[in-house]
């Protein structure tokens, strides 16, 4: 931290009247002021004559551009290097605060401190390549201790901000809405439309009097490059207008303006107060009594570079007024604050700091572990190996093996793993149970509806229970037996369980699901409209101009450009081979169900003709045993055998087939998401490239006239004032380009934006905010150019 004095310049609003009392000193810093003595209390009395001020400067006779040179180049370079910055100006109504800040009309050349600023951060931030810089601006009003958010999307309201403090202590408002720009131009039109938003009034003394105190805000945000993102730096350039003070009695006010002046005088006599506080070095500061000193807290005592303009009218009417101005001057000039460059806690710098904690940590840990001779514990994460290993190991704990007793839990995580373990033992063994059961139940059920009284039913040799014989099943699983959460599931369990057939991971099973031979219609929620170039941009513009018709894009994409052919034949290729797998899986299936049945037939009749003792003679056969059989019994024997034969074969030929199935699906999934990613790839560099013509062409739609097209006359006015600001002062182009945008009314304009008669607040409010309405529908219709 740095202590650093508060700076004051003097700014003298030009007078023609002379006997002003106020004389400036040749070493361009002092001041003085006389007063008469007063002849009603005697020549000879106790009043002081002439008061002598020192300042950092005094501004007079000085154009806008010395004054912000002298004032606020300096804050304006510290802010770029990280500091925040406050520059206020403080005097009585009509001194010139705005002249000086905002500036005096639309002239260029009579730009104030605002503007000049903008126009040299971007400058910088132009410059300085090596670094990355985000800029917003804010602009918050006080008007009769209500905070006001000028850029904020209704005016007027202001029920959502409040001034607060950060865990630095720094000073922020809650609400405030901080609106990104990329350029001079867009700083400029944002302060332009919030000038247009204020809820001003007009004054007996001065027909464009500011009523209320504004801050308008440059936030900068400093990176030294975006890979490397750690450093981040932030600072705030506070430009404060503080609305005039005036004494009552002497302007003759009523009504509204004599509450506004009250709210005025209020607030200013607080600032005075807390001056006060801080040139005494005070324990207790008044911050909180309002609004404006709570807002300036950081600038009169915190983080901040601070640089005070005390605006002086030096008519002689006026010269209690500028006395009083230079007193409360010369004591804001006794203030130091504290600076010191604002680095922000960066997420990913703390991520990269807790890990590198993390470390040290666990470190330290195997220390102490080696140290209290206890065995080598690992606090990493576990591996997937010892995860399958710890799993195998939960589920021959379960099943009682003698030699597993204990599951190995040295650390917590590995507790916490054993459980993970256990639950998913449990989880798989009920799944297992509940399919098992399924199973019977549709086994009795099928046996119930086809031959309820036929023993033969009981199942005998070769029964066909594909889960229990390790194997699977084919058609439709029942509806319960859907793979459990995945939570539960998470690690194989390992052993030879049944494999439904829904086992395949959900993610890949859900891809396979929606695809299509040809892809399908495209699903993607954006049915944004893009443009198109190349060969076949010309046949595809017309679709991408329907907004919303993506899928038609992508039909066409699939079927026109080169790349999306190829990407859609192999999606077809795989496609293709997993329906072909699909189709030899069902026919296979069937096979082998009619297998088994013709098992269970021959069984059955096998059994009957023993049980008869039809084969206790005849010409024969011996069976396996050596039983003689009687030819017939003999001939259903080798039947049965040949049956089993082919069982078995088609049996295998399945399993082959189920084997080949899950590749399949895998090609299959990664051809389509191959070909929606080229797509998304193409769509993207097609929009690119329309918005870069639509550009190049200065045109915010297609189908705004071309550049050769004629301009008309008011387009080419326009375009000819554009060429000769750009040849007087290129630096101006910014401003111009702003005002226009903002209807060109420009700072301290007055009319429209400020009426001349006083309007009852809601009343204001509406105007400000009918007024704001226009002018940000005019900045839109800017943005889109
Ligand atoms: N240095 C200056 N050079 C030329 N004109 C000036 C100067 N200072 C002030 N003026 C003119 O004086 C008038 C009052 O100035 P301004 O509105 O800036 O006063 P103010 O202090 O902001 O008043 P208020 O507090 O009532 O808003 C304006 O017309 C402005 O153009």
């Amino acid at each position: 931290m740095v202590k650093t004095a508060v700076k004051v310049f003097v700014r003298t609003r030009p007078t023609a009247t002379s006997g002003s009392g106020l004389k400036i000193g040749t070493d361009g810093q002092s001041v003085s002021v006389n007063i008469p003595k007063d002849q009603a209390a005697g020549l000879v009395n106790n009043q002081q004559e002439s008061f002598s001020f020192k300042f950092d400067g005094v501004l007079d006779n000085v154009s806008q551009e010395g004054a912000f040179s002298s004032v606020a180049h300096e804050v304006v370079d510290s802010l770029m290097a990280g500091y925040n910055g406050t520059v206020f100006c403080y005097g009585q109504t009509g001194a010139g605060k705005t002249f000086t800040l905002s500036g005096g009309g639309a002239g260029y050349a009579h730009r104030g401190i605002i503007p000049r600023s903008i126009h040299q951060v971007f400058r910088e931030v132009d410059m300085r390549v090596d670094k990355m810089y985000r800029v917003h601006v804010s602009y918050l009003e006080i008007y009769n201790e209500q905070l006001y958010d000028l850029l904020g999307e209704a005016p007027g309201t202001s029920d959502t901000l409040a001034v607060l403090e950060d865990a630095n202590n720094a000073t922020y408002v809650r609400g405030l809405t901080l609106v990104p720009v990329r350029s001079e131009e867009e700083a400029l039109a944002q302060f332009f439309l919030g000038e247009q938003g204020r809820t001003t009034a007009g004054h007996v003394l001065n027909a464009e009097s500011s009523r209320s105190h504004t801050v308008f805000t440059l936030h900068v945000e400093m990176r030294t490059s975006e890979a490397a993102s750690e450093r981040a730096v932030l600072s705030k350039l506070n430009l404060v207008d503080l609305a005039g003070s005036e004494r009552t009695k002497k302007t003759g006010v009523t009504g509204q303006s004599l509450r506004e002046a009250q709210f005025i005088n209020r607030s200013l006599s607080f600032l005075e107060q807390t001056v006060n506080a801080l040139s005494r070095r005070d324990s207790y500061i008044p911050y909180r009594q309002t609004k404006l000193t709570a807002v300036l807290r950081d600038a009169l005592g915190g983080n901040c570079k601070t640089v005070m303009v005390a605006n002086v009218w030096a008519e002689p009417s006026h010269t209690e007024e500028t006395l009083s101005t230079l007193r409360f001057a010369s004591r804001v000039r006794t203030l130091t604050t504290d600076l010191a460059v604002n680095e922000s806690s960066d997420p990913q710098l703390l991520l990269r700091r807790y890990e590198r904690q993390i470390k040290e940590l666990k470190a330290e840990l195997a220390m102490r572990d080696t140290l209290s001779g206890k065995a080598r514990v690992s606090y990493d994460d576990p591996s997937d190996d010892e995860l399958r290993e710890l799993h195998a190991l939960a589920r021959r704990f379960l099943a009682g093996e003698a030699e597993v007793e204990e599951l190995p839990v040295d650390s917590i995580k590995r507790v916490r793993e054993a459980f993970k373990a256990l639950r998913a033992v449990h989880a798989a063994v009920r799944g297992e149970l509940a399919s098992v059961v399924n199973t019977l139940r549709r086994t009795e059920d099928g046996r119930a509806a086809t031959a309820p009284d036929d023993p033969s039913q009981s199942g005998a040799v070769g029964e066909l229970d594909a889960r229990a014989a390790g194997g699977f099943t084919v058609g439709r699983a029942p509806l319960d037996a859907r793979p459990p959460p995945r939570s539960e599931v998470s690690y194989p369990v390992g052993g030879g369980g049944g494999s439904p057939s829904g086992a395949r991971p959900p993610a890949l099973a859900a891809q396979a699901s929606t695809l299509t031979d040809d892809a399908g219609p495209l699903s993607s929620p954006s049915g944004a409209s893009i443009g198109l170039s190349g060969p076949a941009g010309g046949r595809l513009a017309a679709i991408f101009a329907v907004p919303g018709d993506r899928n038609a894009v992508f039909r066409r994409y699939k079927v026109d450009v080169p790349e999306g052919r190829d990407a859609a034949a192999s999606l077809k290729a795989a496609s293709t081979a997993l329906r072909d797998c699909r189709t030899a899986i069902r026919s296979l299936g069937a096979g082998v169900n009619e297998a088994k049945r013709r098992i269970d037939d021959l069984t059955a009749a096998v059994a009957m003709r023993r049980g008869g003792g039809a084969g206790a003679a005849g010409a024969g056969g011996a069976g396996a045993d050596g039983e003689v059989l009687d030819s017939e019994t003999y001939g259903l024997v080798q039947e049965l055998k040949a049956a089993k034969s082919r069982y078995r074969t088609d049996f295998d030929a399945l399993k082959a087939a189920r084997e080949e199935l899950e590749p399949l699906l895998q090609a299959a999934a990664v051809a389509r998401a191959g070909l929606l990613e080229a797509f998304d790839r193409w769509a993207g560099a097609q929009s690119e490239g329309l918005l870069r013509r639509m550009a190049t062409a200065g045109r915010a739609m297609p189908g705004a006239p071309d550049e050769e097209d004629e301009l008309d006359a008011g387009e080419a006015f326009e375009r000819m004032q554009m060429a000769r600001i750009t040849e007087r002062d290129p630096d101006s182009l910014a401003y111009h380009a702003a005002l226009k945008r903002t209807g060109g009314a420009g700072p301290g304009a007055g009319a429209p934006s400020r009426p001349a008669t006083v309007a009852a607040p809601g009343a204001k409010a509406a105007a400000a905010a009918s007024r704001k309405q226009e002018a940000t529908a005019a900045v839109n219709r800017g943005a889109g150019r």
